[in-house]
């Protein structure tokens, strides 16, 4: 089944309508759902959205959830044990469950009424990765609950944000080996963006850096800058700033003209810059972080490689009881 014959079917069955949609899932693929909920928070009048990282939803389900719910987890490896947990959960209440995951024996499967197997790797399809499955699953749950007008010129981004990556990452090669060469010695980045994208900018924090590089990192919303963080603003600390087409382009250029005065080291990533900008203004901002997520892997390739600290390098996870 496709997104909108999965989202049909689900609308079918729900006779008094879907009234929630909770996003359930837990570092990475959490941060792939966060799009998703600032979409619906943003364009919804009616349908309410929620995020949760999986052993918060099993811990304290929300009330709301019941019958009337579709509840979409993500898992990469599938066999999470927090994620698995959460779509059993959410099928013990009555939720309609969609699980993807990129491994077809995925635990995962055994509660997910209906399920994607998705593409993943650099030759892949940005529009067949989970980021974009899920949203194009919330763009067509609003649109099958309360109509949503710009179904069209959504559908034309997902055609058109491969086009515009696969131009972009070789647009920011050079730049990123010049990153990693200047930076490599750094222990701590900070790393801001606002709307649909701060979701990335938490898991570069989180993922990219802290778990993959084992550096210090930490997420800033670019609007949150100038009430608290930006007080650490010098000449030394790093500031990585991924500057966003659409509505929350004027939060994060403000914390650029701040950073241009007061900081050094900066590294911008503007997604205007490499020309996201063909997408429909309506629904620009969503694509965002898609693009993001493909530029900032580069960066972080390239500094994995200048430290000699490979991607895959873990001490805890997977390796001790935890
Ligand atoms: N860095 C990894 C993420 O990349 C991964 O997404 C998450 C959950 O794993 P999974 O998506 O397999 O459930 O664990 C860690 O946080």
């Amino acid at each position: 089944m496709n997104v909108h014959q999965v989202i049909e079917a689900i609308h079918g069955k729900v006779t008094k309508g879907i009234s929630e949609v909770y996003f359930v899932a837990c570092g990475g693929s959490l941060v792939d759902m966060y799009p998703s909920k600032y979409f619906l928070e943003s364009e919804a009048k009616k349908l309410v959205a929620g995020l949760y990282t999986a052993n918060e939803f099993v811990h304290a389900l929300p009330k709301r959830l019941g019958k009337q719910s579709v509840v979409i987890v993500c898992s990469h490896g599938g066999n999470t044990p927090e994620s698995v947990a959460a779509a059993k959960s959410a099928k013990e209440k009555g939720a309609h469950t969609i699980g993807l995951t990129h491994n077809q024996e995925a635990a995962l499967l055994n509660d997910s009424d209906y399920s994607f197997l998705y593409e993943w790797g650099d030759d892949s399809d940005v529009k067949n990765n989970p980021m974009a499955i899920i949203l194009e699953l919330a763009v067509e749950l609003l649109h099958v609950v309360e109509g949503y007008a710009h179904v069209d010129a959504f559908q034309k981004g997902l055609q058109t944000i491969n086009g515009i990556i696969n131009q972009g990452k070789k647009q920011v090669a050079p730049r990123a080996r010049v990153f990693a060469e200047k930076y490599r010695n750094e222990e701590l980045y900070y790393i801001l963006t606002s709307g649909a994208s701060y979701g990335h900018a938490y898991g570069f924090a989180i993922c990219s850096l802290m778990e993959m590089q084992w550096l210090h990192a930490a997420s800033i919303h670019s609007g949150e800058f100038f009430h608290g963080p930006f007080e650490v603003t010098d000449k030394e600390t790093p500031f990585i700033l991924m500057i966003n087409e659409g509505r929350t382009r004027e939060l994060d250029e403000r914390a650029q003209t701040f950073l241009n005065q007061y900081a050094e080291k900066v590294e911008v990533i503007d997604a205007k810059e490499l020309g996201i900008g063909v997408i429909a203004d309506e629904v620009v901002e969503f694509f965002n972080p898609v693009l993001f997520y493909s530029i900032i892997c580069v960066y972080r390739e390239a500094l994995a490689e200048v430290r000699n600290h490979p991607l895959e390098t873990r001490r805890y996870m997977g390796k001790v009881a935890y």
